[in-house]
């Protein structure tokens, strides 16, 4: 028999098992603090890395200068926390990773800075992937 995904169903909501994630903490950080704000942030779109240690998503724009905006609406939040990102800006897209350096893993700071992004990206009027801005 056909399982629902073959048939083109959508597949169910999955919650993601602690299990599943292999996150590498920064020393002295809450497993059970920082579990839950991971899979809420799972759910959202960021991916931890496969070192564990960070994580990332992709914010998509309709032009350059509203990613610009977005990159600095989070470089204002990384001065007031001491704590950076590395950025990647594209032609309608912004690449963030968040990782803790000292001590290396990771930590709720990353992941209340990754939070952080999501709100400023509704604000500048993130689109879906697709939609962001491309090269005539
Ligand atoms: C002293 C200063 O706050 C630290 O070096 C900060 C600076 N920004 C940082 N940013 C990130 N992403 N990880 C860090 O460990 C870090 N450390």
């Amino acid at each position: 028999m056909a399982s629902t995904a073959e048939k083109g169903a959508p597949s169910p909501a999955r919650e993601i098992k602690t299990t599943d994630l292999n996150p590498v903490l920064s020393a002295g950080e809450d497993e059970e603090q920082i579990v839950p704000a991971l899979q809420s942030l799972l759910r959202a779109g960021w991916t931890l890395d496969t070192a564990g240690t960070g994580v990332s998503k992709t914010f998509f724009f309709k032009t350059y200068f509203k990613g610009i905006s977005f990159t600095n609406l989070v470089a204002a939040e990384s001065a007031t926390k001491k704590h950076h990102p590395t950025m990647t800006v594209k032609f309608g897209s912004v690449h963030v990773h968040w990782t803790t350096h000292r001590p290396a893993g990771l930590s709720m700071k990353d992941l209340e800075l990754a939070a952080h992004c999501d709100r400023g990206a509704e604000l500048v009027g993130a689109v879906a992937q697709g939609e962001g801005q491309k090269c005539s």
